[in-house]
Parts: C-alpha cells; structure tokens; sequence
C-alpha cells in the first residue's frame, strides 16, 4: 500500500485541508480528537439524492436518517438543505425539536417506541410513524383515539431481502427483529388492523435492507417483494399506497477498496422499479422516500486524533497510541470496519512502517486499524482517520470517563463548533453523593 492512500486536499506543508482549512489549526483551536466535518461534502451529497428525484420527475422525500449523526446544527442543515428527517427515539425527536425542524418531515421509526414517546411525538405533530409492530400500533390507535388526532403511517416490513453486509447492519432479512414479516402473514395482519383503526391513516410501506450497500439489485428486489403484497393488498383491501419508503443503506468509501455508487445510480434504480411494480399492478406511482444516513455524512466527517505513546514488538507489532478511539468510534471494534488514516500535520518523514492504531480505552479490542502505513511517526503527530462522519460521534461512549470529543462544521473557510467538548464536569453531572438523597 502506498504512504498516501487517498486523494485529500493538502497544503504546501503537506498539511492536511478539510474544507479549505488546516486540519493542524483545526486541532490547535479545539484540541484533539476532534470530529471534523466538510460541511460542503453534505450539502452535494444531500443535492444529489434531491436532484436525482427531480430529473426523474417523481414525487419524493428524502430523509436524513439522523442516527448516523444527530445535534442541532446537523439538524438545521438537514433543515437548509430540504431534507425531511427520521428519528428514532424521543432523543432524537427532541433534539430536531430544539433545532427548529419542521415536525411535519419527521418520520418516526423504531421497534419499541415507548407510549411516552409516541405521545410526545403526536403532541409534536410529527408527519409519519414507521409502525413496526403490533404492540406499537395498539398504543398509537389507543393515544390517537385519547388525542382525538390522526396519525400518518407507515408500516415497516422485511422482504426477505439478504444485504450483502456486516450481519449487524443487515436488517431486511426474515430474522430480524424489525418490521412486520410478510411471508407468515403478519404484515397482512398489519394492514387489516392498521385500515381498521379510525386513527390511523395507513399511507403505505416502508423496508430497510441494511447498510453499507453498494449495488442496486438488493432494492430492486426488495421493491419487487414489496408490489406482490401490495398487489394483494389492492385486490383483498383495496388499499393503495400513497408512500413507498425503500430506507437508507447506500454505501460510502471508507477505504479504496470500497467502490460506492453514486447517488443518483440508487435513486434511478428505486424510481424505476417502483415505476415498474406499480404499472405492473395497475396502480399509481406512489411518493417515493428513502432515508440516506451514512450517504450523507460518512465521507464528510474526519477524527483528528494526537499520536502519544508507542510499543514495539519486534516482528509482531508496532503500535502507536492516539488520544481517542473505541469511544469516540465504536464501529472497528463492532463491525471489524475498515478506515484509511493519514498523517495530518506532513506527509514527509522517514521510510514508511506499518502500525497498529490503538485507541486509549481499558481494552485490548479498542484498536482503530491493524495495519496502517505512516512515515516514521513521533509524539503528538496528528493522526486522521477519513470517513468517520457517520455513526462516529452518534455511537460514541464515555467508557473510561472520556470525555466526547467537539464537533466542527467547516465550510467556506470558516470554522464553527456545534457540539463542545464534553467537560470532567458534564462526565458527573449527573451523580449524586452517597447519601445526599433521602433514602427509600
Ligand atoms: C430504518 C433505517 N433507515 C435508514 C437507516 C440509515 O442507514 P444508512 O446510514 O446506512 O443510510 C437505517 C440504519 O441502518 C435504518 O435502520
Ligand atoms: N450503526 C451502524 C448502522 C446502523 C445499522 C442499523 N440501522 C453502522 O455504524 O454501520
């Protein structure tokens, strides 16, 4: 593997840009680890998903699957850019709430929404719950009824659709805990109940078939799967769907092994297999969404670590230790997924050696890479880890006491901070002395 894996933008040092701006200076205003975001790397990405819809001449929303990256400003530049938003728990409903999002493009998903959270989310006037169970759907025809109000819904279902991905992101399949199966009918059941509810306005389906896809088929499949029941549903219920959501999934670089598709190569393939299915079965063409997350954002997102303490183990390993990593990034020691790094502050140095990355947590599997080749590397050089942008700072953890790291937005040569870094203070905040509280 060559020293400089990937094509990022560099100054005459050598230094790493992200945005226009010195990473270096990045590090030297907000300390490391650091999440970095390219703020114009999402505004394309989000253009292009939108664009794709417009050529194509259909009705659509896309939806910022805010899981792989929920704060405020994040929210608000879903917001700009004309994004619709799924949430998928109270946290993050209040969250778009705080942001000013307009509570008529959230989508509402999970597989146990508790009735609190369905109650706050009708009182928000949220646009769509994504039903995924029968449990949930009784507790929203109960808190519709209470309400007096209606709710727009969606049923989620598994097609049975097998994604070429990591089993823990994989989630269309028979097994899975989301979603309505349709082979054994329940997914029939659901829409009999759903249609019967007078509080409930079923507006059509929705499947997710994992994450980190990089062909069409699977959709396609899945969209084909989806129109058999549809049709039946037309002939037994008479039902026609207004929404057909195909999810997010679609897969990002995080390495130059991997060969993403572009957006619109998704979107062209979803428009017209739905297109397809619904001539197909004499109905209309319903809105199509889907819900892009680590699209959006994957790619746009660097961590900013700082190199500290080393340990070679002559013809074993070599490992370097950065301020950071299974808290502030979860997925190598989750998902065994793969990053590209680089030096950040020069690109020059001795010959090149291979290092394992370790993270600073109390555990042996808290390891970023395993095999990253770096030019001779010294403390407090400055390691960046690329694509770190979804499901990085969203997943991340205090084990250890650590302290989460800040966000930076950066954009048009400026740089702001969206989310601080947590303090020593906000690690207690919530603690209570030994006895301060009456005792029960
Ligand atoms: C229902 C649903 N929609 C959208 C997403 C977003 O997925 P991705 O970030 O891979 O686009 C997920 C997560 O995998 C999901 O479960
Ligand atoms: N958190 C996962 C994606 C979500 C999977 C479930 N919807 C990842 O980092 O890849």
């Amino acid at each position: 593997m060559s020293m400089i894996v990937t094509m990022k933008k560099r100054n005459e040092q050598g230094q790493l840009m992200i945005g226009n701006i010195n990473a270096v200076t990045l590090t030297e205003h907000y300390g490391t680890p650091l999440y970095a975001y390219d703020v114009s790397q999402i505004r394309d990405k989000a253009r292009s998903f939108k664009q794709a819809f417009e050529e194509a001449g259909t009705e659509y929303q896309v939806a910022y699957a805010s899981k792989a990256f929920s704060c405020i400003a994040m929210v608000q530049l879903a917001h700009e850019e004309g994004l619709s938003l799924d949430v998928v728990s109270g946290g993050e409903l209040y969250t778009a709430q705080q942001a000013g999002f307009p509570m008529e493009r959230v989508h509402f998903h999970g597989n146990n929404k508790s009735r609190q959270e369905i109650h706050e989310a009708l009182i928000a006037g949220i646009g769509c719950f994504v039903v995924d169970n029968f449990h949930e759907m009784e507790i929203l025809a109960e808190e519709t009824r209470n309400m007096d109000v209606e709710a727009r819904i969606l049923l989620r279902v598994t097609p049975g659709v097998e994604a070429h991905t990591h089993a823990y992101i994989s989630t269309g399949g028979e097994d899975s805990k989301f979603g309505f199966d349709l082979q054994s009918g329940q997914a029939d059941a659901a829409v009999e109940k759903a249609l019967d509810h007078s509080g409930l306005h079923l507006l059509g389906v929705h499947c997710h078939i994992g994450s980190q896809i990089f062909e069409t088929t699977g959709f396609v499949q899945a969209i084909a799967t989806l129109y058999q029941y549809l049709g039946h549903w037309h002939t037994v219920y008479g039902f026609i769907p207004e929404v057909v959501n195909t999810g997010g999934g679609f897969g990002i670089r995080y390495t130059s092994n991997d060969r993403p598709l572009e957006p619109g190569a998704f979107v062209e393939a979803v428009v017209k297999a739905v297109r397809n299915e619904s001539t197909n079965h004499h109905m209309p063409v319903p809105e199509i969404w889907i819900e892009p997350g680590r699209a959006l954002v994957g790619e746009a997102g660097t961590t900013l670590y700082t190199i500290g303490s080393q340990k070679e183990i002559e013809g074993v390993r070599h490992y370097i230790s950065v301020d950071g990593g299974m808290t502030d990034n979860i997925r190598p020691a989750l998902y065994n997924a793969v990053y590209d790094a680089e030096l950040a502050n020069r690109t020059e140095g001795q010959e090149e050696k291979t290092y394992a990355i370790a993270g600073k947590g109390c555990e042996s599997g808290d390891m970023l890479m395993y095999d990253l080749p770096l030019p001779e590397v010294s403390p407090g050089d400055i390691l960046a880890v690329y694509s770190t942008g979804a499901y990085g700072f969203s997943m991340a953890s205090n084990y250890n006491r650590l302290p989460r790291p800040p966000v930076v937005f950066v954009e048009n040569e400026r740089h702001q901070l969206v989310v601080e870094r947590e303090s020593y203070a906000d690690l207690v905040r919530n603690d209570l002395p030994l006895s301060s509280n009456e005792l029960r």
